[in-house]
């Protein structure tokens, strides 16, 4: 069986309501597609607590609180994630790509000219069907 990993998924938006793209490095799983930034969540911790150390560590965000979007469970066939995803408009700070990886704000209108890992589909979908 393939090894099955927790993510905490953040998609920020900001008061422009624009959504926070990152680029993940080449040499990691999915490497090179853009991403929600987020990452693992460690035993012992609550998806909210992962999410907002990820935001920090990754884009250095201060993440005040998050609100559950949706789940996506899906097989890499190296990997099976599930991705736990959380809408975050209540943060502080400016965005820096703290893994030297490129950070970008976009509008929801030019989500499809990024491409993201196969999990993301889904995400996709409902962002273009809010109304934001
Ligand atoms: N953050 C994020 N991960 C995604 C997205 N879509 C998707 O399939 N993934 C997958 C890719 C990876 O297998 C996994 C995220 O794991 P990761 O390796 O980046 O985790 P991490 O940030 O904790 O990194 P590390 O400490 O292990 O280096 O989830 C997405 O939109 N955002
Ligand atoms: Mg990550």
């Amino acid at each position: 069986m393939s090894k099955r990993i927790h993510v905490a998924v953040g998609i920020v938006i900001n008061p422009q309501k624009k959504i926070l793209l990152a680029k993940r490095h080449d040499h990691l799983h999915q490497g090179g597609k853009w991403e929600f930034p987020g990452g693992k969540v460690e035993t012992n911790e609550s998806v909210t607590d992962a999410l907002i150390r990820e935001l920090k560590e990754e884009v250095n965000l201060d993440v005040n609180s998050t609100s559950a979007f949706m789940d996506i469970s899906h097989d890499y066939l190296d990997k099976h994630v599930r991705l736990d995803i959380h809408l975050v408009t209540d943060f502080s700070g400016n965005v820096s790509g703290m893994e030297g990886q490129q950070v970008k704000w976009v509008t929801v209108q030019s989500l499809n000219e990024y491409e993201f890992p196969e999990a993301n589909k889904p995400i996709l979908e409902k962002l273009f069907n809010l109304d934001i």
